[in-house]
């Protein structure tokens, strides 16, 4: 197929991550990721409407046994629950589905998180498909094995590593992408430029308007590039023992926000989870600068970078700092001594900063 790109991601984790158009109706390519004979498909009732059917008719042309079952939930990330991973777990089991069984994942990053967690759990762990349909998926949460349900606590708090067999990502369906899904992807993409690469912050900051208006040769460099990093720093460190938290710069906040507002995401008037991102680098980098690590001007520029993008950069109206502060000490890169996070020494270097002082940390919340 023409267009279509490979990022191999390496080290105890090896799996490919195949980029481009039309990839989901290659029907022989999906069914070469699946082993057994039993197929959970998961998705989100847009997601479905779309595109189960041209996955399914494909897998049982390729594969004309297949017993194949749906479990497909609302949209949106109040749906990312216990419940829901417990509904799932029950379909598995009607399905009569067995360890060689495959879990497919088609949609975004709820269904993927949602889905993965069946994966790692069902039986100790089954097979994990990734097919990714919004932009954030694909550049990063179909990537990498961290699968997660929320709390009312907290995000993802209830999780495991578990790595796809495959990550199939169809560019074409970006096409039905609302634009301001679109935009929390673009969250994400940003992030890696923030935190490994300050070229590609320039190269997105000079492709600001191709990339909002889906310039399919622009979208799919940004996309491979993203891959590309995040691949990167998976095979260096896959269980986030060293500098793999970088990918949580801005998460701190994000995921207090989140959280906050009851995970109110796209649909129920609050932040989406790559908006909240996007606050969140904001902040980050401005606690940076007030700790003296970093250039205010590089602060100013990244939340220059992402308005232009079309994502926010302030904390929405009405979320208390002090809660918010609250809802950062059960983040998961706290421990003992107390809240850690990422920042930066100026655009593309970021480390882990542990002992920030918190009356710092409020001063930048109630700057907000
Ligand atoms: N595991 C990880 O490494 C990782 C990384 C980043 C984010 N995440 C998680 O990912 C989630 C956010 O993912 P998201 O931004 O993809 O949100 P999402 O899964 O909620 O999808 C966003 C919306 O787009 C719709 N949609 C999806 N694909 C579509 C398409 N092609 N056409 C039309 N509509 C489509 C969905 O139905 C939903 O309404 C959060 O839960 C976040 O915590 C996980
Ligand atoms: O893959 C990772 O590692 C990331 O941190 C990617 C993040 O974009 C993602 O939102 C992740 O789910 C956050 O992880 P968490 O461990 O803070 O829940
Ligand atoms: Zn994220």
């Amino acid at each position: 197929m023409n267009n279509t790109r490979v990022v191999e991601v390496t080290g105890h984790a090896s799996y490919e991550i195949v980029i481009g158009p039309g990839l989901l109706g290659d029907g022989a390519r999906l069914a070469r990721q699946v082993r057994g004979r039993h197929a959970l498909l998961v998705s989100d009732h847009n997601v479905a409407r779309l595109y189960a059917e041209r996955v399914e008719a494909g897998l049982r042309f390729a594969r004309p046994g297949l017993a194949l079952a749906h479990f497909v939930i609302p949209a949106g990330e109040q749906e990312k629950t216990l419940a829901r991973f417990g509904e799932a777990l029950d379909a598995l089991a009607s399905l009569g589905a067995t360890r060689d069984a495959t879990v497919i994942a088609l949609g975004g990053g709820v269904v993927g998180d949602l889905a993965g967690f069946v994966a790692a759990c069902w039986m100790r762990g089954i097979d994990l498909l990734q097919l990714p349909t919004t932009l954030l998926a694909m550049v990063d949460s179909a990537i990498g094995g961290k699968t997660a349900v929320d709390l009312p606590a907290g995000k993802n708090l209830v999780g495991a590593f578990h790595q796809p067999r495959a990550v199939i990502a169809d560019t074409a369906t970006l096409a039905t992408l609302p634009d301001r899904e679109l935009r929390a992807g673009l969250a994400e993409v940003v992030k890696y430029g923030a935190i490994f690469d300050a070229g590609f912050l320039d190269w997105l900051d000079a492709r600001a308007e191709a990339l909002l208006a889906r310039d399919p040769a622009v979208l799919g460099e940004a996309i491979a590039r993203s891959c590309q990093h995040k691949a990167d720093v998976v095979a260096r460190d896959v269980y986030e023992h060293g500098d793999r938290a970088m990918l949580n710069f801005g998460h701190t906040f994000g995921h207090a926000i989140e959280t906050e507002q009851g995970y109110a995401g796209t649909t129920g008037g609050g932040l989406n989870h790559g908006e909240a991102v996007a606050v969140g680098m904001v902040l980050a980098a401005r606690l940076s600068a007030a700790l003296g690590r970093a250039p205010q001007a590089d602060a100013l520029r990244l939340g220059r970078l992402l308005g232009k993008l079309g994502l926010p950069t302030a904390i929405p109206p009405g979320l208390d700092p002090g809660a918010l502060l609250e809802r950062m000490r059960l983040d998961k890169k706290a421990d003992a001594a107390g809240l850690r996070f990422i920042l930066w020494d100026h655009a593309g270097a970021a480390r882990i900063a542990s002992g920030v002082a918190e009356d710092v940390v409020l001063d930048v919340l109630r700057a907000g």
